[in-house]
């Protein structure tokens, strides 16, 4: 039997990407998000590679995360591999401008669901014991400071800090757990943090060479296949044209 991986945000960039990636490895497919048709057009391209089951999940509804986990057909049960991967960014303005809802929206999404999903999750990956891995996806905005990051880069600081203190708790277990930070990659997340604004995304990955939801996709699968007694604590990773800034200073 192949082992079964579970993406959450599988209609888009780095989980759609994975999707494909894990199929082309022969893993069996567990794939959420809220777009039904998209998980449809995904279901179709890649079912007669390797069994897809599908599920739309809203990651902040705690309750039908619990039912699409009661609800896993027979061979989709022992999930090895779980890749919290639904996230996103609002609000790019500055946090004095930011509207509260999209914040609370971050809060709901990239904290509250990654943790909806894991304590799911949980019970099934320790059953499935050594080699079984949780994948969360941070961002270098967890560490890095930027104007117009504020909850959305406070959010992936609390992503970097669950995913070691996971680690901890699940010593034992065989479980892994891993915290993957990219920098800058083009997929619709940046449409999503403009509220569709194509022009301000094609301007940001324009003229250079951002990271592709490919690269990051090749990763997760990398990090998950390593043999059972290696963990991968952290992995930040950014296009070779992107680096960090000097300090900002206000000055008369
Ligand atoms: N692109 C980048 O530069 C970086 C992205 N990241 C992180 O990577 C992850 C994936 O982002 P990326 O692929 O770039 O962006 P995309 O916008 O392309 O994909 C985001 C995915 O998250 C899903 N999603 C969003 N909200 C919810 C929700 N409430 N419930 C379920 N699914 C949801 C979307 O699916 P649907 O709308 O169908 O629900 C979509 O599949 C995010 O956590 C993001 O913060 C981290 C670092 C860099
Ligand atoms: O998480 C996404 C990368 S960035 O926009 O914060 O640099």
């Amino acid at each position: 039997m192949s082992d079964i991986v579970l993406i959450t945000g599988a209609t888009s960039g780095f989980g759609r990407a994975a999707a494909r990636r894990f199929a082309e490895a022969g893993w069996s497919l567990i794939l959420t998000g809220r777009r039904a048709e998209r998980l449809a057009d995904l279901e179709k391209e890649l079912s007669d590679k390797v069994p897809v089951h599908t599920a739309v999940l809203d990651v902040r509804d705690a309750e039908a995360i619990k039912d699409v986990v009661a609800a896993l057909p027979e061979g989709f049960r022992a999930v090895k591999a779980l890749i919290n991967n639904a996230g996103l960014a609002l609000a790019p303005e500055p946090a004095q401008k930011a509207d509260l809802d999209d914040w609370h929206t971050m809060i709901d999404t990239n904290i509250t669901g990654l943790v909806n999903v894991t304590h799911s999750l949980l019970p099934t990956l320790i059953e499935t014991g050594a080699g079984a891995s949780i994948v969360n996806l941070g961002s270098v905005a967890g560490q890095w400071p930027y104007p117009g990051s504020h909850v959305y880069g406070a959010s992936k600081a609390f992503v970097q800090q669950f995913s070691y203190n996971l680690r901890c708790d699940l010593q034992g277990t065989g479980v892994r757990v891993t915290d993957i930070a990219p920098g800058m990659a083009e997929t619709e997340f940046t449409l999503v943090r403009t509220g569709g604004d194509q022009a301000a995304s094609d301007k940001l990955y324009g003229d250079t060479t951002p990271l592709e939801a490919e690269d990051i996709a090749e990763l997760i699968c990398y990090t998950v296949s390593l043999p059972a007694h290696v963990n991968v604590n952290r992995l930040e990773v950014m296009p070779t044209r992107q680096a960090w800034s000097a300090f900002a200073v206000d000055r008369d």
